[in-house]
């Protein structure tokens, strides 16, 4: 059976320099999918190139699903930016870029609108996460970090995505907050949301990820399941440097 999100072959450039080498990657239905590897290795990029905000040279970005029309697949590539949302593809970027002059549920209703959700799913979003119920009409920039956290997963989630892309989304934050995003992690999964995520913390990996993908200087090397790594650890002393 494909993938439900197959990557390959996949080349980038900033200018006149390759950041992404034939990259391969491969997010089946409802698993957590860990990318790994050290500062600069191309993860953000390799996010980036799935959400058409970075064009490949070359590779293709292909989403399989009965939703993607007759043929059951849509070549992600070939859309423009604004389209991959509309796929169902939630992306919370590194730093979450959220609108901060903007109030709470205005920040969710951009995410509602993209792909004409209503009230229910916001509901729905709000049960995930009870304290930004309780801070509707608060301006965005007011939040602490990780309730500006919850704010960018939860405006993510108003898509209703079957595909959701975390960038590093426990960096800086207090213990408290880590321990509650990765709950929503594991609570998506159990809705069947699949997830992308961009993880540095080898215990938090070995916690939420049902596989890990190393990269290494732009290159995919190697995928392992999150039961052999946990019997043999050494890929992540190889390509991120710790164990
Ligand atoms: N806008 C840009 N212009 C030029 N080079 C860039 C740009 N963004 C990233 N790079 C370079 O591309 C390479 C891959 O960067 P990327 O952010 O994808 O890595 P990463 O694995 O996410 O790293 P980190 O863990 O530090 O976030 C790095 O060498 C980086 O310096």
């Amino acid at each position: 059976m494909s993938a439900l999100l197959n990557v390959s072959g996949l080349d980038c450039f900033y200018g006149e320099v390759q950041v992404l080498h034939g990259l391969e990657l491969a997010l089946h239905k409802g698993e957590v999918l860990c990318l790994m590897g050290r500062n600069g290795a191309g993860k953000t990029t390799t996010l980036k190139a799935i959400m058409g905000l970075v064009r490949p040279r070359s590779g293709s970005i292909v989403m399989n699903g009965p939703e993607n029309g007759p043929s059951g697949s849509t070549e992600l590539t070939e859309l423009a930016a604004h389209e991959v949302p509309k796929r169902g593809i939630g992306y919370v970027p590194q730093g979450r870029r959220l609108f901060a002059e903007m109030t709470v549920r205005e920040n969710l209703e951009i995410g509602l609108n993209t792909r004409r959700k209503g009230t229910d799913t916001l509901e729905s979003v709000l049960d995930l996460f009870p304290l930004l119920r309780e801070r509707l009409k608060q301006q965005s920039g007011t939040l602490s970090g990780g309730e500006q956290q919850m704010l960018a997963m939860a405006r993510a989630l108003c898509l209703e995505p079957q595909i959701l892309l975390l960038d590093e989304p426990t960096e800086g934050l207090m213990p408290s907050m880590i321990q509650k995003i990765r709950e929503t992690v594991l609570a998506l999964r159990h809705r069947g949301v699949s997830t992308i995520l961009v993880e540095q913390r080898a215990e938090a990996v070995l916690a939420l990820a049902d596989r890990v993908t190393f990269i290494e200087n732009g290159h995919s090397r190697e995928t392992v399941a999150i039961a052999e790594l946990k019997a043999d650890p050494s890929a992540l002393r190889r390509y991120v440097g710790i164990g």
